[in-house]
């Protein structure tokens, strides 16, 4: 769907990702595992009917969904897989240089999160994950540039060329959704212009081999704040909690992504739209004796664009009697909802931060 700066052919790196993937260990056969919609990129791109209705569907019931990228988004996969070898690289420098691109005393989500900087559950125990935000703003050059390690800034390219190619994905989505709720064209395309400042971020994710221990979270239970979430996984580990029944893994599956609707698409769309809690654990099986790797590109709102129902959608319900809508713009939910875990910065005050849209997700 969109151009790329890589030399790899697709055939190289199926052939490199069926590489990797067999040093991996296998997913548990026995396992039961959430039910996510298969969706292909390409019959959405050809606009057919039935693939359109199982999406809107999944977005509604659940949130989550697979997108089959083979064929349509090749260019995305090639893009994915090259940064999670930039990513390793990332992670495998020393402590010292890491903590130089730690921005949380200048309280921005940017930049790299040690281990163990925020809370995960109400008694206290902290995450089990590092994580490097990349701003979309800064590679694109339309907003602050961030200090970065060379490792990072030699890919900017690549890193450009990622975030077109899922944004492109993201567009796609709004344009279905759009349709979904009934609002007039272009609407949330007018809301999510990737030249415009906003909180879209490209997250590397990293988590070492645990303590076998069912509780251990490596990231702790929330709802994803922007719009669009494309998340690309090889080991397990990542659960949802479905609106009905407990926990569950969801299998990675390779040429696809995983895609979740996060917070503001919930309040755009009144509640019609799911945004499902979820969090990352040890990995399943013979798999929790691997570091885990994910990647991830957010897609949220321009930083002005208030998180309300918006009133022009003919499939969006009304509010309900009395309720008033706070005025938040995504700017400030993103601040508010990323950094309240930080125990640096709101020491014994840091909160596990499930004031997102969680009641609303388990509806059922
Ligand atoms: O690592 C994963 O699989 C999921 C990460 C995640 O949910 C997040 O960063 O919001
Ligand atoms: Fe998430």
């Amino acid at each position: 769907m969109a151009t790329t700066t890589t030399t790899t052919t697709f055939d190289e790196t199926q052939h490199r990702i069926a590489v990797d993937q067999k040093q991996l260990p296998p997913f548990p056969e026995d396992l039961t595992t959430a039910p996510l919609l298969r969706i292909s990129l390409a019959k959405l791109l050809a606009k057919d009917k039935e693939e359109i209705q199982r999406f809107e569907r999944a977005c509604e019931e659940l949130g989550f969904f697979y997108l089959d990228l083979r064929g349509s988004g090749d260019d995305l996969l090639i893009q994915a897989d090259e940064l999670f070898g930039v990513s390793q690289e990332v992670f495998d420098l020393p402590p010292e240089e890491k903590l130089k691109y730690d921005f949380e005393h200048l309280k921005v989500y940017y930049g790299y999160k040690r281990l163990g900087a925020s809370v995960v559950d109400q008694n206290g125990n902290l995450d089990r994950n590092e994580f490097y935000n990349i701003s979309k703003d800064d590679i694109l050059e339309i907003g602050q540039s961030w200090p970065s390690p060379k490792v990072i800034h030699s890919q900017r390219a690549l890193i450009r060329s990622f975030i077109t190619s899922a944004d492109a994905v993201v567009t796609l989505l709004l344009e279905l959704l759009n349709e979904q709720l009934g609002l007039p064209h272009g609407t949330l395309a007018s809301m999510h212009r990737l030249q415009e400042p906003s909180g879209n971020q490209v997250r590397m994710i990293k988590a070492l081999p645990q303590e076998i221990d069912e509780g251990t979270m490596s990231a702790r239970e929330h709802t994803d704040f922007g719009s669009v979430t494309v998340l690309f996984n090889r080991l397990g580990g990542l659960q949802i909690l479905p609106p009905v029944g407990d926990w569950c893994y969801v299998k990675p599956l390779p040429g696809h992504a995983i895609i979740n609707l996060g917070d503001a698409m919930v309040k755009f769309s009144n509640g019609l739209l799911r945004s499902n809690i979820h969090r990352v654990v040890s990995p399943p099986g013979a798999q929790a004796r691997s570091t885990r790797y994910s990647l991830v590109y957010f897609s949220r709102p321009e930083d002005n664009v208030v998180l309300r129902r918006l009133a022009n959608g003919t499939r969006i319900p009304p509010l309900e009697d009395g309720v008033e809508e706070e005025q938040i713009t995504s700017k400030e939910w993103i601040a508010k909802r990323a950094l309240r875990p930080r125990t640096a910065i709101y020491g014994k005050d840091a909160v596990c931060a499930a004031d997102g849209t969680e009641t609303i997700s388990r509806r059922q």
